[in-house]
């Protein structure tokens, strides 16, 4: 039968309706469309409409004769359940994103007006009565239409609706773990992962359209194909049955299907712009993820446990295909439903395509409550992955402290507790898993079993022939296999957000110390560092700094000392912004470090910390971190400056070996020699020495401090010294009790003053 209009309004409402409203949707996730939370009285009228359009719809379908052409009764069928589920999804949802409402009320409006108006009714009352009932359904639609404008209208100025990003609004990261582990709030949960669009899809990147391209014309020929193959066959058997010929063309058809379709035809370009695609989502993500955790602050890197960072990152490398699954494995799907639809039509007649329609509509809402009953399992076994990654690293990170306790027993019976804990998660994720897909199966044969009785009745009352049927047969296992699809395509989405939440938090997590919004570099000069009136308290709330009032002027030496847990490192690391001072403010010539950028903060002053932290490279290369274009020469030249030429010569590899994890295979003295030789190198204006020279013997500090003061005469050093014979030299020496300066002066000043210095003092140069 030929195409008419009205035959084509028919296929394409409830399929346009459907697609509108989840482009519409996923629309609105990406762009982070406020969610709405209209009160239920506010969601009774639309909600009303829309059931009154699927009532009109079944009072037609009551009403029809037999000359009604079968094309509107398929078009019963499929529109009916789409506004009522559409009517009772709008009453019962306690969030929604309005827009997708706003698409469906307008396309509803646009084809029951073309409908009414392509209407040529007869003076048959049941014609008369459809017609009146097609104007009621355009009333109904333009009302509902200009209901879903009011209510945007009004949504603007209501304040009820939230958005997740934006503002800082409900952004913290414990908002969004809780959000995250709310099911009820899935608009929420998905708006959540709409950072990730952009990284996903990267629009900009010209290749990637190319591969788009490509893989979305392999998609339309592999559709062509679902439908040709069972075509060419049936046409083949009955050409063989009826007819007695060999069935060239359709041999052609089906070798040509079979090269679409096959592993060495377009699969191989399928394969590669897949992959190419996804290499590029998932350099994306990485370096999204790499690059927020690097900018991330000292207190979370102080706080978190490296091995389940990485497992997030890792988990997440998931979500890379994620793009791919909604365009490439959902999209086509719907499209091959269409198909079917229109296809088994033809072919056998629409009770068949109702009953595909009815296994489709009872499959899908019925895997997705499965998936949301398993989703909770995979989240425990995610989690207790995680869990898994971060005891191991603990384990193998602390290996040294484990060995010389000997807990090496009682470390790994606690791996091994974790590692059945995951076992036990993985079992019942999968037990799950499993009941889901039996009850998926069971219900995909029952249908199979129930369109094949009902092929065959066709074919015995001689209404169908039997290559039709074979045709449908073979025909099922394409829609089979696109229902099974789009069930797996859920699952796998469902799972990639899942795998992906612990990075989503990693994202959400600000850093504790911002970067100014107006950042400016920090123009050095002189290199004066300044306090004024500091105080600082970390997270526990305890202040361990107290109105610290000093300067360090350009060119001098300034010594703190006290005793332990008194507060110097924290001085330090308040100088280098690792952490925000509570009151009063760090000026460094003037210029807040606040204010300034951080990289320009950190390229001028330049650190020798307690613990020498040396990457697992070569010593050339630890002591050239201070300055990547340093030739070999001015290494070798730093080197002999802090005191460790020799003694890297009489390494088998000499500037070439290697110092182990942290500088393990060093020396306590040697790692610190080589801290101060990459300082050295780095030729900042402002040093900070945290304890540089605590595990070096007295011979080789004193030669040390002088390559120093040589080295660097006019640079502004901050330096913390428990062994106070190193200090003497200082312009000032600043006395730190409880997180307050106590004394200051020079070494004599403070003797004379016969105070905590000068008891300091007496106490060590009584046990020399
Ligand atoms: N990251 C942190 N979070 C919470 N408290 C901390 C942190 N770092 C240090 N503290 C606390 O702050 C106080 C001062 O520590 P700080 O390291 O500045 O002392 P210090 O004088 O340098 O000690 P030491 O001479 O032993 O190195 C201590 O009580 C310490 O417990």
């Amino acid at each position: 039968m030929p195409f008419s209009h009205g035959t084509f309004l028919d296929y394409t409402y409830s399929p346009t309706i459907v697609l509108g409203y989840f482009l519409a949707l996923i629309y609105g996730l990406c762009t982070l469309e406020k969610v709405v939370v209209f009160p239920p009285k506010k969601r009774l009228l639309p909600a009303l409409s829309m059931l009154l359009i699927a009532l009109s719809y079944i009072f037609e379908a009551l009403l029809h004769d037999r000359s009604a052409s079968r094309y509107a009764l398929l078009r019963i069928a499929t529109v009916t359940p789409v506004w009522i589920a559409l009517a009772v999804h709008l009453y019962k949802a306690e969030y929604l994103l309005w827009n997708p409402y706003i698409g469906v009320f307008f396309l509803g409006l646009l084809f029951e007006v073309v409908t009414t108006a392509l209407l040529r009714p007869t003076s048959r009352s049941s014609d008369i009565f459809s017609l009146c009932l097609s104007i009621f359904r355009a009333v109904v639609t333009l009302a509902l239409s200009t209901i879903g404008i009011f209510y945007q209208a009004e949504r603007h100025s209501d304040e009820e609706g939230q958005m997740l990003l934006g503002n800082g609004n409900g952004n913290t990261p414990q908002q969004q773990h809780k959000r995250l582990r709310e099911p009820c709030n899935w608009i929420e949960y998905l708006q959540g992962f709409a950072i990730f669009m952009p990284y996903l899809l990267p629009w900009h990147d010209s290749k990637v359209h190319g591969y788009l391209a490509l893989r979305l014309v392999i998609a339309l020929l592999r559709r062509g194909s679902n439908v040709a193959t069972p075509w060419a066959w049936g046409r083949a058997i009955d050409k063989l049955n009826l007819e007695t010929t060999m069935p060239w063309k359709e041999i052609g058809i089906w070798t040509a299907c079979l090269w679409i379709d096959g592993r060495a035809g377009l699969d191989v370009f399928d394969q590669l712009a897949s992959s190419c695609i996804q290499n590029s989502s998932f350099k994306k993500v990485v370096e999204l993820a790499m690059g927020h955790v690097m900018r991330l602050s000292f207190e979370f890197h102080s706080t978190k446990n490296t091995g389940e960072i990485l497992k997030a990152i890792d988990q997440a490398g998931s979500l890379n295909s994620l793009a791919e699954l909604l365009i490439f494995q959902i999209l086509p799907v719907v499209l091959d439903l269409i198909i079917a639809m229109i296809y088994v039509n033809h072919l056998i007649g629409m009770y068949l395509t109702l009953c595909i329609l009815g296994i489709t509509a009872t499959y899908v809402p019925f895997v997705t409550t499965l998936n949301l009953w398993i989703q909770p399992k995979h989240r425990i076994f995610v989690e207790s992955c995680r869990n898994e990654a971060r005891v191991a690293n603990e384990m193998v990170s602390n290996w040294i402290i484990i060995t010389l306790f000997g807990r090496t027993g009682h470390e790994m019976r606690c791996y091994l507790t974790v590692v059945q804990d995951f076992v036990n998660a993985s079992y019942d994720y999968l037990y799950r898993m499993l009941l889901a897909s039996a009850v998926q199966d069971l219900i995909m044969n029952a249908g199979l079993v129930g369109c094949a009785i009902l092929a065959m009745l066709q074919v015995v009352t001689g209404a169908v022939s039997l290559g039709a049927f074979l045709n449908f047969a073979m025909y099922w296992n394409a829609i089979k296999g696109t229902i099974r699809q789009l069930t797996n395509s859920y699952d796998k989405i469902s799972s990639t957000f899942v795998n992906a939440e612990a990075l989503l938090e990693l994202l959400y997590t600000e850093p504790s110390v911002p970067e100014p919004e107006l950042s400016k570099k920090l123009a050095i000069d002189t290199g004066e560092v300044r306090f004024e009136n500091v105080s600082f308290a970390y997270r526990s709330g305890k202040r361990v700094i107290e109105n610290i009032d000093f300067s360090a002027k350009a060119g001098t030496t300034t010594a703190i000392v006290g005793e332990s847990g008194s507060g110097k490192s924290t001085i330090l690391a308040l100088i280098l912004r690792l952490h925000d001072v509570c009151e009063g403010s760090i000026t460094i010539d003037g210029q807040d470090v606040r204010e300034v950028d951080g990289n320009s903060l950190h390229t001028a002053i330049g650190v020798v910390p307690q613990k020498s932290d040396l990457f697992n490279r070569s010593i050339m290369d630890n002591v050239r971190y201070g300055n990547l274009d340093a030739t070999d020469e001015e290494v070798i030249n730093v080197c002999k400056a802090a005191a460790m030429h020799e003694c890297i010569m009489s390494f088998p590899d000499g500037y070439g070996s290697t110092v182990g994890e942290r500088g393990v295979l060093l020396s306590g003295g040697q790692s610190q020699r080589l801290s101060i030789a990459r300082v050295l190198l780095k030729n900042p204006k402002i040093i900070l020495l945290d304890e540089a020279t605590s595990s070096v013997d007295t011979l080789t500090e004193k030669s040390l401090q002088e390559a120093f003061s040589y080295l660097t005469p006019d640079r502004t050093k901050i330096v913390i010294a428990h062994r106070l014979s190193t200090i003497v030299q200082a312009d000032t020496i600043l006395v730190v009790h409880e997180g307050k300066i106590v004394e200051s002066g020079t070494h004599e000043e403070l003797l004379a003053k016969g105070g905590r210095y000068n008891k300091l003092w007496t106490q060590q140069t009584l046990k020399q």
